[in-house]
């Protein structure tokens, strides 16, 4: 699938995300976890936050990949975990088209999935999500992005 389909951008600040983290933190503090199992490699941001907030040690990795920038391509499972997820917090960035979320949860099914980012393609596949992104933006993350110098507006009307 092709970078065609994404039209606007939903920009992303460190600051955001870590006011996201801490609210999604706030529906899950009352539950108990064995750990966290974290999906390279946008995952392991937000479950390094988690992990502080529900002061959680244990942290596992699924390591997956999907997309080569904004191109999907097919799945490619560099290492999985030897257990159904049961008790365990299965953290991802974002589910977009739920093809990463659907290969997970086939090997994780009793985890409690969690992602900071739902787009409506994929949100029916995680538990809980924060913020609900429309399908045709890209989520730009704080960690793709750097802070660069922007010309003047009247500078830019004069070329
Ligand atoms: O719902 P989907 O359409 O499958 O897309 C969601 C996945 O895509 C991104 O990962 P990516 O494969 O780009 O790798 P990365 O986490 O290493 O950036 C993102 O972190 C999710 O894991
Ligand atoms: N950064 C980023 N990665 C993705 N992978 C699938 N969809 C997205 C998205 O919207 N943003
Ligand atoms: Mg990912």
């Amino acid at each position: 699938m092709s970078s065609e389909r994404y039209h606007q951008h939903f920009t992303i600040s460190w600051d955001q995300l870590h006011r996201d983290v801490r609210q999604l933190c706030h529906q899950l503090v009352e539950r108990d976890f064995k750990g966290i199992v974290a999906i390279t490699r946008g995952g392991l941001i937000p479950a390094a936050l988690i992990a502080r907030e529900l002061n959680i040690r244990l942290i596992d990795t699924v390591c997956i990949k999907s997309y080569d920038h904004m191109d999907q391509g097919g799945l490619d499972i560099m290492k999985g975990v030897d257990h159904d997820g049961d008790g365990w917090l299965l953290v991802d960035d974002l589910v977009d088209t739920g093809k990463t979320a659907r290969a997970v949860r086939e090997m994780l099914p009793k985890a409690h999935f969690v992602t900071m980012y739902a787009k409506p393609e994929g949100r029916p596949l995680v538990d809980q999500y924060l913020t609900e992104v429309a399908q045709q933006c890209w989520i730009q993350f704080p960690w793709d992005m750097g802070i660069a110098y922007v010309e003047p507006l009247a500078d830019q009307l004069k070329k």
